[in-house]
C-alpha cells in the first residue's frame, strides 16, 4: 500500500553550527509502478523515502536486493519537470537554476501511487517525481541509448549482409523501414539499400535525407564524383585506397557516410571483356572493415598495442585544397575510448591524412609505429576484410565512427555519389524510430 503519509521536513532547529537532527519521523514507503517500456528491469519494488537534512534518501527493496541513493534537495528542485519549470513545447528548462536558494528544503514530502510529491519551502513550489524517475537513479542504470548489441563481422558478413529495400524504406507513412535501417547501422555498422533508382543521384539523396539532413563540408553536401581530381584528394583519383575512416581531420568526424556507384565505364577504346563483369575487369571494388571487430582482435592479441593506439594523440589534416587547411580542435588517438566506460567509442584511422607522430613522454614514435603496424596488419587480414563490388542500385551507408572503407585501383570513369550525416542526427533518428519517446527522454535528459 502507499504510505500517502505526509512527512514534514526535518526540523530546522539545527544546533548552532551543528548538523540538523536527522528526520525522526516515519519513513515513507511507496511502490514503483509496473514496467515501463524500454526500461531494462520491469519488476516492481518497494521504495522507502526518508527526508534527510541534505536530500531525500531513497532505498529500493526488491526481494533481498536493496539499492540506495540520496537525491540532494537542490538537485531534485533543479530537476522539477512541472509545466512551469519545463517549457512544454520545447522540453527545455524554463527557470534560472541559480535563482533557487542553495539550501532549499522540502516543506512536505508525500508518496502517491505514481511517485513522490514535494512541496518546497520558500516559494512553496510543488514538484512531482514519478517512480520511474526515482527508479532510474536508484538503479544507477544509466544505460545509454548508445548501448547496443553490436554484431561484429569480418569477411563472413558477405553471406548475409544487412540490407533493406528502397521501397520499404521510402514507403510513405511507414517508419518501419527507417527504423530497421537505422537499427541495422547501429548493430552492424553498415547497411545496403537495395533497389535504389540510379538513373540520377536524386533517389540516393532522398534515401539519405530520410535518415537526417546531409552534412555540408568543404567537399560540398551531397557528393557526386568521378576520378578527375575535382577536389585535391585521392578519393577523386583512381588509385587504391586502404581501409580508412573519413574526416579524421574534423573534431567531430562524420557519423555516417554513404556510397552509391551510379556507373563505371571502361576507358575509351577498351571494351570490358565478355568474361569478367565490367567492374571486375575495371577494378574499383569496395572494401569494408569492422573497426570495432579489428580493435577487439588487437586487444586480444596485443593489449599493449591497443593501449598505445588509444592513448597517443595524433594530428590529422586535410590540406590539399587551396586555402583550406582543416585540423581538429585537438589531437586525437586512433582508438578513442569512452572515458566513463572504457569502451571503444570511435575509430579514427586514415594513414594518408594522419599528421606526424609526436614524441611524447611515455610513448616513442617507434613504439607507436609498432602498434600501428600490428593494427594495419589486422585490417588487411583476409578474414577481416569484406570486399564487395558495388552495383548501381545498391546504396551503402555506414557508421564512419566504426566501419572503415577503401577500394581497389580502377580504370575508366567510375561515378560515385553519397553524403555524410552527423553522428548525433543519426543517433536521434535511430532513437526516435526505435524507442518510445518516454524511454528516450528518460535517457537523454540524464
Ligand atoms: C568524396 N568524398 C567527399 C566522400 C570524400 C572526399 C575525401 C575524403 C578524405 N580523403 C577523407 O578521408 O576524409
Ligand atoms: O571511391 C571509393 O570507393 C571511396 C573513396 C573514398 O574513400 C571516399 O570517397 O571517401
Ligand atoms: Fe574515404
Amino acid at each position: 500500500m502507499f504510505a500517502g503519509a505526509v512527512l514534514r521536513s526535518v526540523s530546522r532547529s539545527a544546533t548552532a553550527g551543528g548538523t540538523p537532527r536527522a528526520a525522526t519521523r516515519p519513513i515513507l514507503r511507496g511502490l514503483s509502478t509496473a514496467a515501463q517500456p524500454g526500461q531494462p528491469d520491469g519488476s516492481r519494488y518497494d521504495v522507502d523515502v526518508q527526508v534527510l537534512p541534505d536530500g531525500l534518501q531513497i532505498k529500493g527493496i526488491r526481494g533481498n536486493s536493496v539499492k540506495r541513493e540520496k537525491l540532494p534537495h537542490f538537485w531534485l528542485r533543479d530537476n522539477c519537470r512541472c509545466q512551469k519549470c519545463v517549457h512544454q513545447q520545447t522540453l527545455q528548462r524554463n527557470f534560472n537554476t541559480f535563482a533557487i536558494s542553495e539550501d532549499i528544503k522540502p516543506d512536505q514530502v508525500k508518496t502517491e501511487p505514481d511517485g513522490v510529491r514535494v512541496k518546497w519551502d520558500g516559494d512553496g513550489h510543488e514538484s512531482f517525481y514519478p517512480w520511474k524517475f526515482i527508479k532510474h537513479y536508484l538503479r544507477h542504470d544509466h544505460r545509454s541509448p548508445e548501448d547496443v548489441e553490436f554484431h561484429y563481422w569480418g569477411s563472413d558478413i558477405a553471406v548475409n549482409r544487412p540490407a533493406v529495400s528502397y521501397n520499404d524504406l521510402m514507403a510513405p507513412e511507414n517508419e518501419s523501414g527507417i527504423a530497421r535501417l537505422t537499427n541495422l547501422i547501429r548493430e552492424y555498422g553498415f547497411v545496403f539499400v537495395d533497389g535504389t533508382p540510379f538513373g540520377t543521384p536524386d533517389a540516393t539523396k532522398r534515401v539519405l535525407e530520410k535518415i537526417a539532413f546531409i552534412r555540408e563540408t568543404h567537399y560540398g553536401g551531397f557528393y557526386d564524383f568521378i576520378p578527375d581530381l575535382a577536389m585535391a584528394d585521392t578519393a577523386y583519383t583512381n588509385i587504391a585506397l586502404p581501409a580508412h575512416t573519413d574526416t579524421t581531420y574534423f573534431s567531430d568526424p562524420a557519423g555516417l557516410q554513404a556510397f552509391h556507384m551510379l556507373s563505371h565505364e571502361a576507358p575509351p577504346g577498351q571494351s570490358a571483356s565478355a568474361s569478367a563483369s565490367p567492374d571486375e575487369e575495371l577494378g574499383g571494388k569496395s572494401l569494408l572493415v569492422d573497426g570495432f571487430h579489428a580493435a577487439n582482435i588487437l586487444l586480444e592479441e596485443d593489449p599493449a598495442a591497443y593501449a598505445i593506439l588509444s592513448r597517443v594523440r595524433l594530428p590529422w589534416h586535410a590540406s590539399g585544397n587551396e586555402g583550406i587547411t582543416i585540423s581538429p580542435d585537438k589531437r586525437y588517438p586512433v582508438l578513442e575510448l569512452d572515458g566513463a566506460t572504457g569502451k571503444l567509442a570511435r575509430v579514427r584511422w586514415n594513414n594518408d591524412d594522419r599528421g606526424v607522430v609526436p614524441f611524447t613522454d611515455d610513448v616513442s614514435p617507434t613504439q607507436w609505429y609498432a602498434a600501428a603496424r600490428k593494427w594495419d596488419g589486422i585490417l588487411r587480414r583476409p578474414d577481416v576484410e569484406y570486399w564487395v563490388q558495388l552495383k548501381p542500385g545498391q546504396v551503402l551507408i555506414f557508421d564512419n565512427w566504426r566501419v572503415m572503407h577503401g577500394r581497389s585501383a580502377f580504370e575508366g570513369r567510375r561515378r560515385m555519389c553519397g553524403a555524410y550525416i552527423n553522428r548525433d542526427d543519426f543517433i536521434s533518428r535511430w532513437r526516435n524510430t526505435n524507442f518510445p519517446r518516454e524511454a528516450i527522454l528518460s535517457q537523454v535528459v540524464g
